[in-house]
């Protein structure tokens, strides 16, 4: 099975990090997720992060590097998530899609009920700020 590539944003505000609950009406639905979504063909994955923040949160913003990747397999799909940095430039935050969304610190980020394809997304990324719970 080929893997659907994703891309999923990690937004930083000091020590908190944006994380956003799947509406309970979709697949993985109340899980939480780094927002995003699937790339579009002819897309790159800058242009795909930019888009689905636009289109979750009515906001700009700038992809600014690259946190790693993880496929997991869902038994009906497998999905390739890819990680990135990502700056919030402008606009406030709207509520499009998701169930709700919240800044979490570092130290609690993994109490959340992730989907799981995120788990380890979420140790690599508190590897990457050599934080240790
Ligand atoms: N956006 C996002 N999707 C994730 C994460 N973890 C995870 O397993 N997924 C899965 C859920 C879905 O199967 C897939 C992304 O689909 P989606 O429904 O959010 O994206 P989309 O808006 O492009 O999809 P669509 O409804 O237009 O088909 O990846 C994550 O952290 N962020």
């Amino acid at each position: 099975m080929k893997a659907i590539p994703v891309c999923a944003a990690i937004i930083r505000k000091g020590d908190r990090i944006l994380v956003a609950q799947r509406n309970h009406h979709d697949e993985l639905g109340l899980k939480w997720e780094f927002p995003g979504g699937k790339l579009e063909p002819n897309e790159t994955a800058e242009e795909c992060m930019v888009r689905e923040l636009f289109e979750e949160f009515g906001i700009q913003s700038k992809v600014k590097g690259f946190l790693g990747e993880n496929t997991h397999d869902y038994g009906n799909k497998k999905v390739c998530l890819k990680a990135y940095f990502v700056e919030h430039l402008s606009g406030e935050f709207q509520i499009r899609v998701h169930q709700s969304v919240k800044w979490v610190h570092y130290s609690e980020l993994k109490d959340l009920d992730w989907a799981p394809a995120d788990i380890k997304l979420v140790e690599l990324l508190l590897d990457h700020y050599g934080y240790r719970s």
